[in-house]
């Protein structure tokens, strides 16, 4: 980028003045409020908040898998708003990765065949140094022939991972990623992110209800109706935890919240 670029250039993931409301009159439900951020390459961000906050409709609409009701989404400075549906369709699995909480990986495709996928589905040939790095990355290189079923949570999960940074996306959207995982096989997940951010520079955002998994993230984002109401960089789980109970996220707290602020509009 020259000295002309924009200020944001650095933000692989720019969301301006982004409202998603859904239903109609009455019923209207502002799930994104206004949201204006920016994600800045190679750097790593959890979002959190309450149930009902908003979570799934910021990633959905980050994504491009959501279109919002007003505002812009940019990827790569890319306004994503004036695309149609096969752009979409073709940005997203090109230059973005997901990591679900379920995996979602083939059951009938071994390991290497699920990896290389998105590769395949864009047309391109996977190059096999490039699958043997992936997978030594992931730690499976010894498994590259099995199915997911025969592997446990965290190695699928791990899969997934492997499958999402093959395509050397701008960004990889994570829900809940460890959601589905132990203790111990969140960890090694967590650090997997960690250091594909650290040491290859990727760009990644996770939702997650976890303190412990949100504690890996440079920079943890905190969701209130549908608005970004607070952040924390680099901090403990505990303190992702004190920040949480003061949205009122666990327990009877969380209930009065959104009934005092009114999550619908
Ligand atoms: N398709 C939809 N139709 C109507 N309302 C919706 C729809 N999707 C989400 N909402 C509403 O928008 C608000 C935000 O929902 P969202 O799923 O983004 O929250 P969340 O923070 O991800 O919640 P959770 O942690 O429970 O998954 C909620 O009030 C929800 O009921």
């Amino acid at each position: 980028m020259t000295g002309t670029a924009s200020p944001y250039a650095r933000d692989v993931v720019r969301l301006e003045s982004v409202r998603k409301v859904y239903g109609r009159s009455k019923n209207q439900v502002a799930a994104l409020d206004g949201v204006t951020i920016g994600l800045p390459r190679g750097t790593f961000t959890a979002v959190m908040g309450p149930s009902g906050s908003g979570k799934s409709t910021f990633l959905h609409c980050a994504a491009g898998l959501d279109r919002p009701t007003s505002g812009k989404v940019l990827l790569d400075g890319e306004d994503l708003s004036p695309l149609k549906e096969r752009e979409l369709t073709k940005l997203r699995r090109e230059r973005i990765g997901f990591i679900f909480q379920a995996f979602n990986l083939l059951p009938a495709l071994n390991v290497v065949d699920n990896v290389t996928m998105p590769l395949r589905l864009a047309g391109r040939r996977p190059k096999k140094a490039a699958v043997d790095e992936v997978l030594e990355r992931v730690g499976l290189s010894a498994r590259r022939n099995n199915r997911p079923g025969e592997l446990s949570g965290g190695q699928q999960q791990r899969v997934a991972i492997a499958r999402a940074l093959i395509t050397q996306p701008a960004v990889i959207f994570g829900d809940e990623p460890t959601g589905a995982l132990d203790t111990y096989a969140a960890r090694e997940v967590l650090t997997l992110l960690r250091e594909a951010v650290r040491e290859a520079g990727q760009t990644m955002v996770m939702v997650t209800h976890d303190p412990v998994a949100a504690a890996h993230a440079d920079r943890v984002l905190f969701l209130a109706d549908g608005q970004f109401v607070s952040h924390l960089d680099w901090p403990t789980a505990d303190q992702v935890a004190e920040r949480m109970t003061h949205l009122g996220a666990w327990g009877q707290d969380s209930a009065a919240v959104r009934a005092g602020h009114g999550v619908p509009r």
